[in-house]
């Protein structure tokens, strides 16, 4: 069986060939303004004739869409409906499934979702200490999304450390353009520290993350600012970007070492977020056995994983600085020989786990 797969982004989209499990062809198309244009030259210049399939990343499928879905037209209208609470995102994903629909008539478009893996994370953990009704009324709770990427490398972790993923207790933190950190227990997702939309949670490229919510109402009120720039403020101009005018973490880190103070400082609000969230996560979980980094800066920056569990040795939790900084690339253990926690490093493969899971509805 052969898929191919999309993974439209908020700034770049990737995209894998695979036959029967196995890549043939990929790529990545970076700082991407038009996807539907993307698209299209993915499609024109790969050999896509007997492709049996297309998988697409779909990242808010809302309390709906729990597993892999077949996209015809209803669906495509609820993905709609959601595009105000994932609008980096759902916007592009839309345009994505439309030029694949366009360009290979007759072919099964199937939505993979990133809310999908987290539908197992308890009403404790998934709802807002808000008016209950009003949180109902208006599907007010917290989703969770990267949950294809948590789940693959959950899963991965578990391999490499050649234990059975049921028994592992795992914190993976996928920090990519978007970032979150996510607590697995068992295998399943159990607190996750995005929410409602994918602006919750880490410090990212161009996202706030957590902000006191009163920061809207006086931006709003007494700077007179208008929702829709405070949106933008908090989606596009913050995070990495607004602390230092750069939201990759390759200059912030070449800046940090060129002694630049508001580089520095943004890669110390950064690390210390992911900090938090590690001990939230391990006082939740009551036991982790792993610690996991993925995505772009995850896998490529050391500085930004020592920093991150710096000063937690009382917990168990180290990295070795000569393992960490070995410049290797693929999956591996940068704690400590005989560490309490082991810490790894796994490069997430959502590409490759959507066109499993689109293989999986096909023949199902
Ligand atoms: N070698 C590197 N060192 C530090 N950061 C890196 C490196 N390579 C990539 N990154 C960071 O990873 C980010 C992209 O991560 P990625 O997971 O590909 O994002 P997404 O899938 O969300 O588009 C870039 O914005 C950049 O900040
Ligand atoms: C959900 C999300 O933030 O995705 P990305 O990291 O691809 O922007
Ligand atoms: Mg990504």
């Amino acid at each position: 069986m052969k898929i191919l797969v999309l993974n439209c982004g908020s700034a770049s989209v990737k995209w894998g060939l695979y036959a029967d499990g196995k890549p043939i062809d990929g790529g990545l198309i970076e700082r991407v303004t038009d996807c539907a244009q993307a698209v299209r030259e993915v499609l024109f210049t790969t050999d896509v004739s007997d492709v049996d399939a297309v998988g697409h990343r779909v990242v808010h499928g809302g309390l709906r869409f729990t597993t892999p879905t077949l996209v015809d037209d209803e669906v495509l209208d609820a993905v709609t409906r959601l595009v105000p609470l994932a609008p980096l995102h759902n916007p592009v994903n839309l345009e994505g499934i439309a030029i694949a629909r366009e360009m290979l008539p007759g072919v099964p478009q199937v939505a993979v979702f990133d809310t999908a893996f987290h539908r197992t994370i308890p009403p404790a953990q998934a709802m807002y200490a808000i008016d209950v009704e009003v949180a109902q009324e208006n599907g007010i709770a917290r989703y969770g999304f990267h949950g294809t990427s948590h789940a693959y490398v959950s899963h991965r972790t578990a391999e490499l450390l050649g234990r059975d993923p049921a028994g592992l207790n795992v914190i993976s933190l996928h920090l990519g353009n978007g970032a979150s950190a996510c607590a697995v227990r068992g295998g399943l997702s159990f607190a996750t520290s995005m929410g409602l939309s994918p602006l919750e949670g880490l410090v990212m490229g161009t996202r706030s993350g957590n902000i006191d919510p009163a920061v809207v109402f006086h931006l709003h009120r007494v700077a007179g600012m208008s929702f829709e720039a405070i949106d933008d403020l908090l989606n596009q101009r913050s995070g990495l970007k607004g602390l230092c005018g750069d939201n990759d973490m390759r200059e912030v880190l070449r800046r940090r070492d060129a002694g630049d103070e508001a580089a520095a400082l943004a890669f110390d609000v950064y690390c210390d977020r992911v900090k938090a969230y590690v001990g939230a996560y391990y006082a939740l979980l009551g036991r982790v056995d792993a610690i996991t980094f993925t995505a772009g800066v995850g896998e490529n920056a050391a500085p930004v994983r020592a920093a991150s569990l710096s000063g937690l040795e009382a917990m168990g939790i180290a990295v070795d600085p000569a393992r960490n900084g070995s410049g290797e690339r693929g999956e591996r253990l940068i704690s400590p020989e005989g560490a309490a926690v082991a810490v790894c490093v796994v490069p997430t493969d959502e590409e490759l786990e959507i066109a499993n899971q689109t293989a999986e509805l096909l023949t199902r």
